[in-house]
């Protein structure tokens, strides 16, 4: 049987006093898309800055890839491969659409200063697989006719948009996305779904979905998982949790 890519054991964080996560588990295996929902403050994004290393665990077990990242940086866990987005974006507002994407693929450039410094052809193929990698995600998320234009005085959800493409030019093998349909209509979260569908099967990426627009949890999500309170309270299949008595009371009778 495949191994889960991503095992989170027994995850608990406290704020002064504040049980923000209590006992978290999860196995996401390699190409599975998991969703994260529940009311506001149930802890959904705590859980996302355990898993990328913004906060230290009270207590718990992570393991990516084979790897201990209970405490490692956010950098190293990057590193591995599990990458996150933010729900407050965090793009170089001063840089254009594509900059913004091409500084994202660079570290992935295998050239070294000589080969910048004499032009090599290893330096010439390099930034042709570079420039073809960021057309290509510029094409699919429907960013490519806006690619000049500075980030910062875009509108929210293309904003939202180039956020992710940049998670997506690490060329992470698992994705984090903290509310990625935030503020978006429901044009504008369809569009998301679709190009996250694409990306998902275009990189076989795992994903960790949290989302308040459940259309777009029960389009791409295999399983969900409900928190309230700190807790799990159900997880299962998109249908499951969305008709269970618990998540009504706790999520979408709160919508109601
Ligand atoms: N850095 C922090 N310091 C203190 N308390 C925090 C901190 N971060 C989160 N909390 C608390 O932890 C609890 C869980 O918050 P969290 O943001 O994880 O919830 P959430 O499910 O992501 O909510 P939302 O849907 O509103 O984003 C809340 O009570 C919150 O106030």
């Amino acid at each position: 049987m495949t191994e889960a890519l991503l095992t989170v054991r027994d995850l608990w964080k406290e704020f002064d006093g504040i049980q923000a996560v209590r006992g978290f588990e999860l196995d996401l295996y390699p190409g599975e898309v998991v969703g994260l929902i529940g009311p506001n403050g149930a802890g959904k994004s705590t859980v996302v800055n355990l898993l990328s290393g913004f906060h230290r665990p009270s207590r718990g077990r992570i393991t990516f890839a084979g790897h201990d990242i209970s405490q490692a940086r956010p950098d190293r866990i990057a590193q591995l491969g599990l990458v996150r987005t933010f729900q407050h974006i965090r793009l170089f507002s001063e840089l254009t659409v594509r900059q913004n994407v091409e500084v994202a693929a660079a570290p992935r450039l295998q050239i070294s200063t000589i080969d910048v410094a004499l032009r090599t052809r290893r330096y010439r193929r390099e930034v042709e697989r570079w420039r073809q990698e960021v057309d290509e995600l510029l094409e699919a998320s429907g960013l490519m006719a806006i690619q000049d234009r500075p980030a910062g005085v875009l509108p929210y959800g293309d904003q939202r948009r180039v956020e992710i493409i940049r998670a997506l030019a690490t060329q992470p093998r698992a994705l984090l996305l903290d509310e990625p349909a935030a503020g978006m209509n429901e044009s504008e979260a369809a569009a998301l779904s679709d190009f996250l569908e694409w990306a998902q099967g275009r990189y076989g990426l795992s994903l960790v979905l949290i989302e308040h627009h459940l259309d777009v949890v029960e389009r791409l999500c295999q399983r969900v998982i409900v928190m309230d309170q700190g807790a799990i309270i159900v997880s299962g299949t998109p249908e499951e949790v969305t008709q269970h008595p618990e998540v009504i009371r706790a999520y979408l009778g709160e919508a109601a």
